[in-house]
């Protein structure tokens, strides 16, 4: 039987005996019918099934290891797992429109952002539905709806205010969708009365309407894997994938993913990672914004490794140093692409100082390319030049990338060097501008914005949660400012309020009334002089946007 068949087959069954585990809660979206079809559900309602209930077990894993690690341990290479590490192993290998990714723009499932993200000077669009995207139900429904239409090529937008019409340009990015993490939910579809894991239904939703698709295009269903924190939760990936390619009678490995090593534990288990995924696996990434909130989180006990102010925790800092060369080094042993990762700058309107901005941009870059990175990020159009120069220059000639790069310079790179406290400065200045960065992000977040430029950077889930588990962390560990001030919870308050009112100022009174500030610095004060350090600002976030 072909897949076409096959698939065939499988949506005529479901749409006799429609389910009755799977219950999808939210509101009608306008032309949800072609997403949440029956098929579509189905695939849904058997991977629930089969996966869903080892998700807390997963998130519990965490739990444990993070207890020992509270009660002074420090993270390390597992013992248990040497052999992988020192065995002579390889992934199975990288599909042709996966081999050059010297640069990758990332954005929210946004028409037109999608639009114009595969537009772009780009190789690759990683399409998210993750740390910039604030994944109400209409925004996760509409996502899908565009990237379906992205990958049928027949997207199209017209904007209400200009008129200005957007299409596809003939030769597009190749699409990579990045799929919610494990510990955030989708409640507007419950199996057997539970809400389900969010990144089962992206993964589900995409691969089934797109697969055939894009494999017709010579391409494939390409995922970017998130805020993984152990290669058990990669063996759980792994798990699914093949399951479905069994289901849908595709050769093993069709699936092909890209895993974000973006959370301290992960990168001591990044051999393992590639291990467990090695027959759909093409790449790391240094998600470097996550790493460094994971970084704060995970030694949130530990008093001599709490971080300065953000702006000095920058990649040439030792720990973050360290942590790019050891996943270059790691991905090219086993024949995958080494991703590098985000620099938050966006491009400014005046001419001068934009030049600064790509100047740092340049800078970023070049750093990545030098120590072996095969591509990169960028959050804007205006800024993919400057990258692809820079990677043009030092990937070369015919080669798509740097796989010849092997770093036996690095070889090995302790435990140690990877958790090197960070030196810098934990200034008032860093602590108002980290308080007037978190308050915005969190406002703009439960209004549903999961990406928006403040004071000329890229701000998403990630960046945000670096400002707020700063402050939590200082006042934690009655840390003082250079200018002699502890930071208390009512120091924090105090300022809270006064920068407040700054922003009111910067933004006007008007847009300040019509927002939801009052919410977002009640939701921010909460997280920040609790005891307890909340695990993600999306998990109390997402009851905000959803309520
Ligand atoms: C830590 C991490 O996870 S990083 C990955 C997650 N983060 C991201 O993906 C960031 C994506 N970037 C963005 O969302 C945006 O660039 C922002 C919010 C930072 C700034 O957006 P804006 O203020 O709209 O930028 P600006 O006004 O300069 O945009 C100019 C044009 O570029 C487009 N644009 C900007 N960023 C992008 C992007 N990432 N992809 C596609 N198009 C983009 C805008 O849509 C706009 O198009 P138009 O001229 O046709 O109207
Ligand atoms: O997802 C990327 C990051 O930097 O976080
Ligand atoms: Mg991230």
């Amino acid at each position: 039987m072909t897949a076409d068949q096959l698939v065939a087959k499988y949506s005529a069954q479901t749409e006799t005996q429609s389910s009755s585990k799977l219950a999808i809660l939210g509101s009608h979206v306008e032309g949800q019918e072609k997403i949440l079809n029956s098929g579509a559900l189905a695939l849904l309602e058997t991977l629930c099934e089969q996966f869903a209930a080892e998700v807390p077990q997963l998130l519990e894993k965490r739990c444990h290891k993070q207890q020992r690690i509270d009660a002074g341990e420090l993270p390390d290479y597992l013992p248990e797992t040497r052999a992988i590490r020192d065995g002579n192993w390889s992934i199975r290998g990288i599909p042709a429109d996966l081999q050059d990714r010297r640069v990758e723009i990332t954005g929210p499932v946004d028409r037109k952002m999608i639009i114009n993200a595969l537009n772009a000077n780009v190789k690759v669009f990683m399409a998210d539905f993750e740390d910039s995207l604030a994944p109400s139900w209409e925004k996760v429904v509409q996502g899908q709806i565009n990237l379906h239409d992205a990958v049928n090529g027949d997207i199209e937008f017209t904007a209400p205010n200009t008129g200005k019409h957007y299409s596809l340009n003939p030769d597009p990015a190749v699409l990579i969708a990045r799929v919610r993490g494990l510990h955030l939910k989708e409640k507007h579809i419950e199996f057997e009365g539970e809400a389900i894991p969010g990144g089962l239904a992206d993964f589900a939703l995409y691969f089934y309407h797109n697969y055939r698709q894009l494999l017709a295009k010579n391409s494939g269903p390409y995922f970017y894997i998130p805020k993984l924190e152990s290669h058990h939760e990669a063996r759980w990936w792994a798990k699914v994938f093949a399951f479905v390619e069994e289901r849908f009678c595709l050769q093993p490995g069709t699936i092909k993913c890209t895993c974000l090593i973006e959370t301290l534990p992960a990168v001591f288990e990044m051999d393992e990672i590639l291990y467990e995924l090695r027959s759909n696996i093409v790449a790391l990434n240094c998600g470097r914004w996550d790493y460094i909130f994971s970084y704060i989180k995970t030694l949130k006990n530990h008093p001599d490794r709490v971080l300065p102010d953000r702006q000095a925790v920058t990649m040439d800092k030792p720990f973050l140093s360290a942590y790019s060369r050891l996943l270059i080094k790691t991905c090219h042993k086993r024949g995958a692409l080494a991703m590098g990762g985000m620099a938050a700058f966006i491009p400014a309107k005046d001419e001068a100082t934009n030049q600064q901005v790509l100047q740092k941009v340049r800078g970023d870059k070049e750093l990545e390319a030098r120590n072996g990175h095969d591509g990169t990020w960028v959050a804007h159009p205006g800024l993919a030049d400057t990258a692809m120069g820079i990677f043009n220059d030092y990937i070369g000639g015919d080669n798509t990338n740097q796989l010849h790069i092997t770093r036996d310079v690095d070889a090995p790179i302790p435990a140690a060097e990877l958790l090197e406290p960070c030196d810098g400065e934990r200034t008032e200045t860093g602590m108002r501008l980290n308080i007037r960065i978190a308050v915005q992000y969190i406002e703009a977040w439960i209004q549903g914005n999961g990406c928006v430029p403040i004071y000329g950077l890229m701000e998403d889930a990630a960046t945000a949660e670096i400002s707020r588990t700063s402050i939590w962390q200082w006042i934690q560990h009655e840390k003082s400012l250079s200018n002699g001030k502890l930071v208390t919870k009512d120091l924090f308050r105090q300022m809270l309020a006064e920068e407040l009112k700054n922003v009111e100022q910067e933004l006007g009174t008007e847009r300040y009334q019509a927002g939801k500030f009052t919410q977002a610095a009640q939701l921010f004060e909460q997280i920040t002089t609790s005891d307890e350090l909340v695990d993600f600002l999306t998990l109390p976030g997402y009851e905000l946007l959803t309520a």
